[in-house]
């Protein structure tokens, strides 16, 4: 991450003058116009003496898709997916060609007979039942090794994130018909969820691969960024949390679909291997 050389004196400045660290990183963002996490990211290096260069090392040691060459074209072995975007704080990247067309009506056709209703996590426990006051969608599970094309596209997500199969949830189909939507949510676990937390510890990256566009609505909603992700068929969307916390900046919801039907691939990845015989969590 580059940032102006001269913040280095300034927000040590800041610090002398007796600003906290909240309140350093707001000024950052008000005055200088950077995002808040990234603000955040600054203000901690600068304070941590590692800011001296104007550079940013991204420490984290999750799942990450790995940006660094000038082309935008990924190789991932068996496909070339393609760039389109990418953020650095929170991590977001968004890839044309993840999936090609016939790859992405194999799947709608293998999950469409194992469709039921979309289910969340309730209370404590984290019991899972639908609700589909909050997320109205239909939902299939693709077992790990359950059939080539599942192990192509789970062996196709690893390369790209650099993080094992074993450590990622069985692929899920999600279907949204008209009215569908899923309404904003983090993605990683409440801290008492702990049934889905000892399968494999907690969620810190999710892949949602478009695979059906809707005519109208459905976009992914990226409610701390207030940006919207259209689904193209074959593109992914890609997230990292490595703190399961609000303070990911990845609230995100499924926009109510207006016309036709959204379907969608997703891969949540743990911290560990996940030790599951079936369901996900
Ligand atoms: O439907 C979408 O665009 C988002 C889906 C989602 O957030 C999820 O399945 O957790
Ligand atoms: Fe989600």
């Amino acid at each position: 991450m580059e940032y102006a050389r001269d913040l280095g004196p300034w927000i040590q400045a800041q610090q002398a003058k007796g600003s906290n660290f909240t309140q350093t990183v707001v000024t950052l963002a008000l005055q200088f116009g950077y995002a808040v996490p990234v603000a955040q990211r600054i203000v901690e290096a600068v304070l941590d003496h590692e800011g001296n260069s104007g550079r940013l090392v991204d420490e984290s040691c999750g799942p990450a898709i790995d940006t660094a060459s000038e082309s935008t074209h990924l190789d991932l072995g068996d496909i070339h997916a393609q760039l389109v975007f990418e953020q650095l704080a929170p991590r977001i990247v968004l890839l044309d060609h993840f999936m090609t067309d016939a790859e992405c009506a194999a799947i709608c056709e293998l999950a469409a007979p194992m469709m039921r209703d979309a289910v969340i996590a309730h209370g404590a426990g984290g019991t899972l039942r639908s609700d589909r006051a909050v997320r109205d969608a239909d939902s299939a599970v693709l077992l790990k090794g359950s059939s080539p094309i599942v192990n192509q596209i789970d062996k196709r997500i690893s390369m790209l994130t650099g993080w094992p199969v074993s450590h990622g949830e069985h692929l899920q189909v999600q279907r949204y018909r008209p009215d569908g939507r899923y309404a904003p949510h983090y993605d990683f676990f409440e801290a008492n969820a702990e049934r889905a937390l000892r399968a494999g510890g907690q969620r810190v990256a999710t892949l949602i691969v478009y695979l059906r566009s809707p005519d109208a609505g459905g976009a992914t909603y990226l409610a701390n960024l207030g940006m919207r992700i259209k689904p193209r068929r074959g593109s992914a969307l890609f997230f990292t949390y490595p703190e399961a916390d609000p303070q990911s900046g990845t609230l995100h919801a499924g926009d109510t679909v207006q016309h036709g039907e959204k379907w969608i691939l997703t891969k949540w990845l743990r911290e560990r291997a996940v030790e599951s015989s079936g369901l996900n969590i």
